[in-house]
């Protein structure tokens, strides 16, 4: 299916994509109506939900993460030292400007796609060229194959299911250029393939619960908003908890989200505020307000990984008490130019908690893409969506032959 198809089944934008004959959304009883969020947050956690707080997650020094994303220095926070009342008046990450998002072409997306992959493409047809051409698939080539591909970021196990594809298929016979990068994007489609499968919202879960997890600066909060500006497009009722109640900043930016998109957020008292209880309070009003989607931020960050893990923990757990089914999506956040550091974050956050699946950010700029062959390869996680922007535009449903041949340097 082409990716234009799974985008307009996921935006349902019947006005320039025709509309799926099976829809991803399972619609909630009764026509969604426009949400109508209380005036105030839902009233205080009844008493065995609030978990004691303040000591066990104490909200000063915030040091730097344990799981890194190196690509974090080069973002926009706020500074780490700065006491987080202050920090609160701080701007937040950089909300990108709606008008100009109007203007995108919606062939940017393609666009930026393929030119964040064009250094991955770069390393994959040079190789092609200086490995293959006129020449026999032999052991030693193939051999260059499999490091050329490891190079690529595409992980040692993809590389080696790759070559002994070519080694069955195309071994001991002269190749051209073009037949190789078919063939490659043939194996790493086959690879991709069973992990590209969009997000399904059960709108009758009322809410369907998505927990969304990754370490700081890889997009999460960012990939809330764009999740609840398509499906309030789609007329889904949605909130948001800005469950990363330590970083001021993040708040802040889901709650200009929140203007933005027109979905309510449930957003902390205070910064340090107990973010499991904080979570509770939202599915439980959801439950309340008769919301369809409850996006659930988290922190990416905190004092060292064990604190994470029990920070997260205590979320899924305290959300349990309301409603033992929740949440039905926990959503690992990735971000691509972090290449093979993404592969160690999935290890470590499914650790923590059930990851149902992942979203791979920042496929755009110096995008590692290979490692999405990695990811698919090594864990079989559903790859529900990549985003190559800021922008809610900018994030679709991933589509393997596509992303495939765009990888390899071929047109789609
Ligand atoms: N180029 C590009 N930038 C992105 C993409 N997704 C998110 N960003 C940017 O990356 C930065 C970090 O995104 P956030 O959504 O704040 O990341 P986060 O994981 O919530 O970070 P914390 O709030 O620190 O935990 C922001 O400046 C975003 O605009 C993407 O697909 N492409």
């Amino acid at each position: 299916m082409a990716l234009r198809d799974l985008w307009g089944k996921l935006t349902g934008r019947a006005s320039d994509i025709p509309p799926p004959s099976t829809p991803e959304i399972v619609p909630p009883p009764e026509p969604p109506a426009e949400p109508t969020p209380p005036a105030e947050l839902p009233p205080p956690t009844p008493e065995p939900v609030r978990e004691p707080p303040p000591q066990e997650i104490p909200p000063e020094p915030v040091r730097e993460p344990e799981i890194p994303n190196p690509a974090r220095a080069e973002l926009p926070v706020a500074p780490v030292a700065e006491p987080l009342e202050t920090a609160f008046e701080a701007p937040p990450a950089a909300v990108p400007d709606e008008a100009a998002e109007e203007d995108a072409p919606k062939a940017g997306f393609f666009a930026r796609l393929k030119a964040g992959l064009s250094r991955s493409t770069a390393k994959l047809t040079d190789a092609i060229g200086s490995v293959f051409l006129k020449r026999k698939l032999d052991d030693a080539a193939l051999e260059e194959l499999e490091e050329m591909l490891i190079g690529a970021d595409l992980g040692v196990a993809a590389a080696g299911r790759i070559v002994e594809g070519f080694r069955r298929t195309k071994f001991g016979r002269e190749v051209t250029d073009e037949e190789v990068k078919t063939a490659l994007a043939d194996e790493i489609a086959a690879i991709l393939a069973p992990v590209a499968r969009p997000l399904t919202i059960h709108a009758g879960h009322a809410p369907h619960v998505v927990l969304v997890v990754g370490v700081n600066g890889t997009g999460k909060t960012t990939t809330i908003a764009k999740l609840a500006e398509q499906y309030r497009a789609q007329g889904l009722k949605v909130w948001m908890v800005a469950g990363d109640t330590f970083r001021a900043a993040a708040v802040e930016q889901l709650q200009i989200w929140g203007e933005r998109t027109g979905a309510h957020v449930v957003a902390p008292a205070k910064m340090g505020a107990d973010a499991a209880g904080l979570a509770f309070d939202g599915l439980k009003g959801a439950k309340e307000a008769g919301i369809d989607v409850l996006l659930v931020d988290t922190a990416g960050r905190l004092h060292n990984k064990t604190a994470l893990m029990e920070e997260l923990r205590k979320v899924v757990r305290v959300l349990k008490r309301g409603d033992d089914a929740v949440p039905h999506t926990t959503l690992l956040v990735l971000d691509a130019t972090t290449g093979q550091n993404a592969v160690s974050q999935v290890k470590v956050f499914k650790e923590m908690v059930d990851i149902t699946g992942l979203v791979v950010t920042k496929l755009d700029g110096s995008a590692k893409g290979g490692v999405v062959v990695a990811l698919a390869q090594e864990f079989g996680l559903p790859v529900h969506a990549v985003g190559v922007g800021e922008k809610a535009a900018d994030m679709r449903p991933f589509e393997a032959r596509d992303f495939a041949r765009s990888l390899v340097g071929l047109e789609g």
